[in-house]
């Protein structure tokens, strides 16, 4: 198939290595500085992997051009719904996951579970540390909010995340830690006096997320309306 690469960073280049050793060809490169391209060329879905302040407009154009789009950019998420709409009201496919790897995608099934299983021994305090490159633009990342919104679909006593350490019980603290080069690892801890409990998925490079999103477009080439990866893994 031919994929429109929006955003052509760190992700990007490994999407099109990946995309292109499946066979695939690359419609366009989207980038701050060749915007035009997207309006002029034949692609059978866009992966979008781009800045917190480009994704929206990004999978806007993609969609009012009938192009189906994979995105993964995280830190926009308050104009998702908007997207929604717009998805529904062209009849076109939007697919969004704040992390496209299959390992983190078994971690937030095993960080649900969890959770269950801990609703109601409240001497457990969760919190989350997440730790990314230096070049991260947004944080807490995208993981550790869906991390902590699987927790609070679980745990009644816990309202809410924060980005800090905090000390009020209805709050679940997510840490954030910027070191060179992490291309991501994400920890859910559950301290007590007794013992602590802790889960952890460490990515060794990009490799998972950018095979996990070429996936995706391969699927998705044919689908309509808004999906996710509970649609694309029905685990
Ligand atoms: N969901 C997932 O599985 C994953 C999500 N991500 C997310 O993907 C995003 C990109 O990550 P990464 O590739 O590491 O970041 P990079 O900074 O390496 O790359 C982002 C690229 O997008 C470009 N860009 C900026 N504005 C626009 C625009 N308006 N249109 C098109 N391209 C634009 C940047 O150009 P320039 O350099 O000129 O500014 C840059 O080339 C981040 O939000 C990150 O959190 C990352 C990994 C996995
Ligand atoms: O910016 C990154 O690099 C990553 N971003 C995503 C996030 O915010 O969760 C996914 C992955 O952890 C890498």
């Amino acid at each position: 198939m031919n994929i429109a690469l929006v955003g052509y960073g760190k992700m990007g280049k490994t999407i099109e290595r990946i995309a292109l050793d499946r066979g695939h060809s690359i419609a366009a490169r989207i980038d701050v500085n060749n915007q035009s391209d997207l309006e002029n060329i034949k692609a059978d879905a866009a992966i979008e992997f781009s800045h917190p302040d480009a994704a929206f407009n990004n999978v806007k154009r993609c969609i009012e051009l009938g192009i189906p789009v994979v995105c993964g950019t995280t830190g926009w998420l308050e104009r998702k719904p908007e997207i929604e709409s717009l998805t529904k009201e062209k009849n076109g496919a939007f697919f969004y996951a704040s992390n496209y790897s299959l390992g983190v995608n078994i971690f937030f099934k095993i960080n649900e579970h969890l959770a269950s299983m801990l609703k109601s021994f409240k001497q457990y305090e969760v919190a989350l540390d997440e730790i990314h490159h230096t070049e991260k633009k947004d944080a807490p990342s995208g993981t550790a909010i869906t991390l902590a919104e699987g927790i609070l679909k679980h745990l009644d006593h816990k309202k809410n995340w924060v980005n800090k350490d905090t000390s009020n019980m209805q709050e679940i603290p997510i840490k954030s830690f910027r070191i060179d080069q992490v291309p991501g690892t994400h920890v859910v801890k559950y301290t007590s006096a007794i013992d602590d409990i802790e889960i952890k998925h460490t990515a060794h490079t990009r490799e998972g997320f950018a095979l996990g999103a070429v996936m995706v477009a391969e699927w998705i080439k044919d689908k309509k309306g808004v999906l996710n990866m509970d649609d694309f893994l029905k685990f």
